[in-house]
């Protein structure tokens, strides 16, 4: 599995390619879409926004007229550091993609690319009874399908996140919402220790180069 970053500046044809390939079967997450989900109105973007930039950036409707913030932010560098600010945190919390892949851990290849495991358990006698309904298969089929799988209780040993859903789809979906508040999270302590990193890296080699210059 590849996670390939496309990029390039304004005008220069991004959406383009990027549809090409969405066209080719490429599942695509275009970063300019995720910006203008997450300053809809209610949003806490939107919020900031309309703080720290008035209501003379919304549209009759309460959208951000787009027209009015693009010149704002184009014409002074620390106004569009400012919408940097408010927005980049919230576009990051919401890329992220989940794979759902039955032989994750039987095949292991992919799992050094992921951040995080999530196994989706229910109890031997449940997995066994929805496996016999849904595929209309005795019990000797069903259980050696089971078999030809990592044991269940093996894969929830090794996730990094489990799902218990032996319960209601009700129960399931409480879970799910604390997964994805804790994957947000996650996200945003991953980007700000590589904010933290780069900054003590640049600390290190200023502090290089002035040793230098002093020597020399
Ligand atoms: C400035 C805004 C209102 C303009 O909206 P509009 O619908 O007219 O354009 P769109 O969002 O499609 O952006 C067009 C292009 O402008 C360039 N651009 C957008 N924001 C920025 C920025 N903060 N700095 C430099 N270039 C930018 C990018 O090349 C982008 O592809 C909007 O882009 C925005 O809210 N930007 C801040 C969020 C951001 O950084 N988005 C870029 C994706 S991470
Ligand atoms: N090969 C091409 N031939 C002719 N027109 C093109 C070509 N590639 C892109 N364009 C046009 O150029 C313009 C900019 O392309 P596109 O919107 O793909 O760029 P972008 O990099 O996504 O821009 P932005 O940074 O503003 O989002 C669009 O109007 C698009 O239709």
């Amino acid at each position: 599995m590849f996670l390939v970053g496309l990029t390039g500046g304004i005008a220069s044809g991004k959406s383009t390619v990027s549809s090409q390939l969405r066209e080719l079967g490429c599942p695509v997450i275009d970063a300019d879409v995720v910006a203008r989900k997450v300053v809809e109105p209610q949003s806490v973007a939107h919020r900031l926004i309309v703080q720290h930039f008035g209501r003379e950036v919304l549209l009759d409707n309460g959208e951000i007229d787009r027209k009015k913030l693009s010149q704002i932010i184009f014409s002074s560098p620390e106004k569009r550091r400012l919408l940097n600010s408010i927005t980049h945190p919230e576009i990051h919390k919401e890329i992220y993609v989940i794979l759902d892949v039955p032989l994750l851990f039987e095949t292991r290849r992919l799992t050094r690319f992921l951040t995080h495991t999530v196994v989706v358990y229910c109890d031997p006698a449940t997995q066994l009874s929805r496996l016999m309904q849904r595929d209309t298969l005795s019990q000797e089929e069903a259980e050696q399908r089971i078999a030809a799988q990592m044991p269940l209780e093996e894969k929830r040993g090794l996730a990094s996140h489990v799902i218990e859903n032996s319960g209601s789809r009700e129960e399931t979906l409480r879970q799910v919402l604390r997964l994805h508040t804790k994957l947000e999270d996650s996200m945003q302590f991953l980007l700000v220790r590589a904010v933290a990193v780069a900054a003590v890296a640049g600390l290190g080699s200023l502090l290089f180069c002035t040793v230098r210059l002093l020597v020399s």
